[in-house]
């Protein structure tokens, strides 16, 4: 295994170099510009899990203000990042009922809607989906998608195309079977984020043929080791996928690219309700369509230009403790992963702190404006407007 190296920054330093991916307000803008994300799941069984991933993304998308004068605020909805709900037939009066907010499209199929669910056209099922990615900036695949044979393989058909035509996006929950079953449709690519919980983690571990320590063996030792092989784990599943970015959720997250590796472990809350991924993932995707945004170079960002690519964690840290240079694609894949996490915990600690047991996944999606000013804050407004 190459050798992994952690990001030594400071929690407020990482912050601080993600408000320079989150774009500033301004007036040229318009809706859509800053992002349009579009989570592909829910299903009969599941209608939460994409409803809050859809909402973190919104949330997070909104909740970006522009000072008009010393005492006013004014929230600017034109600017937003819209989103999208790609699901089963079912699952959208659902989903639309929980919020007149969201985009809703019923273009899922599954075996209840096909002829003859053991002979299918996938790609053609798929087309309706794939007609909507040119217009897409980032996707969030898996929340409540269920494991429905002929969903899946639609599905399968939408990562190909997503990837051929470089749209970043997230994989989670079901969305993560598809890979546990199919390594290759997501093999280094670079543009992706994984964010297996402990069980989807060790299946994707096993189908990829990588021993991970059991939790016995790894909290066998002081704490630092303890890290440091939690870390290893998620650095060779990463290596194994060809560099594919890595959240691996628990206690405190690991985030890896194969090379570089940061822990995040931003204070959470204490009650474990299901659904709490799903504000990850949507955080995600907001911060994917912010960043491809950064990398347009749709607003001057105030940094120097950058030639160089980083590659290598020195290069990468290097990056990130600059006081002002343009960051590469691998430092900002890398910062968005931290970003989403910590505004997830951060979500979770201000949720608990509120609700303490009776907490629910949905009082999260409720933190996800006070998480985003308190850890990350409002970009600063650019010197030069476009
Ligand atoms: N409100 C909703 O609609 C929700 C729907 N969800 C969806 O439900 C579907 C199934 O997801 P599951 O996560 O249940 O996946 P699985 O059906 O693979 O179950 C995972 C199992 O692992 C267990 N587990 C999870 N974390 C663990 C840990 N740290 N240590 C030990 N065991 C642990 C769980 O209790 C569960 O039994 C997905 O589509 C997912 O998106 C979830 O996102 C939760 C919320
Ligand atoms: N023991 C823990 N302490 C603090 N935070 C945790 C702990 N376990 C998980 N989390 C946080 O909760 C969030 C969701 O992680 P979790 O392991 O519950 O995922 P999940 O099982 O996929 O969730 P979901 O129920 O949404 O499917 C992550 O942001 C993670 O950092
Ligand atoms: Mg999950």
């Amino acid at each position: 295994m190459e050798s992994v190296h952690h990001v030594s920054a400071s929690s407020k330093m990482l912050f601080s170099k993600v408000r320079k991916i989150v774009p500033p307000m301004l007036e040229k803008f318009h809706k859509g510009q800053l992002g349009r994300v579009a989570v592909i799941g829910g299903c009969a069984d599941y209608t939460g899990a994409p409803y809050f991933s859809a909402m973190a993304s919104a949330r997070l998308g909104m909740c970006i203000r522009s000072k008009c004068s010393e005492n006013t605020t004014l929230i600017l909805n034109s600017q937003d990042v819209t989103c999208h709900v790609v699901c089963e037939r079912t699952a959208a009066p659902v989903i639309k009922g929980y919020s007149p907010n969201l985009m809703v499209h019923p273009l899922l199929p599954s075996s209840e809607t096909v002829h003859d669910s053991n002979s299918f056209d996938a790609p053609s099922l798929a087309k309706p989906i794939i007609g909507m990615l040119s217009r897409l900036h980032a996707l969030v695949i898996g929340p409540g998608l269920g494991r429905d044979s002929v969903t899946l393989q639609v599905v399968t058909e939408v990562i190909k195309e997503a990837r051929s035509q470089s749209i970043p996006f997230v994989l989670d929950a079901d969305g993560l079977l598809i890979v546990t079953e199919d390594p290759d449709l997501v093999k280094g690519y670079k543009n992706c984020i994984l964010t297996p919980n402990v069980v989807e983690f060790g299946r994707l571990a096993k189908a990829l043929g990588v021993k991970v320590s059991s939790p016995a063996e790894i909290a066998q030792g002081e704490d630092k080791n303890t890290t440091d092989k939690e870390s290893a784990a998620c650095a060779q599943l990463s290596q194994a996928l060809g560099g594919v970015t890595i959240v691996q959720k628990g206690p405190h997250d690991v985030i890896s690219n194969g090379i570089t590796s940061i822990i995040s472990d931003v204070k959470g809350g204490l009650k474990r309700s299901g659904g709490q991924g799903d504000t990850l993932t949507g955080s995600l995707g907001t911060f994917l369509a912010w960043r491809a945004a950064y990398h347009q170079k749709l607003w001057d960002s105030d940094e120097e230009d950058n030639e160089k690519e980083a590659q290598s964690q020195q290069e990468v840290e290097a990056e990130i403790t600059s006081e002002n240079k343009r960051m590469s694609p691998a430092t900002t894949l890398l910062l968005a992963a931290w970003a989403g996490s910590g505004i997830t915990r951060e979500c979770s600690r201000r949720a608990f702190e509120a609700k303490g047991r009776s907490m629910q996944a949905s009082d999260l999606t409720d933190e996800v404006h006070g998480a985003f000013l308190r850890l990350i804050g409002e970009p600063d407004e650019p010197k030069t407007r476009l």
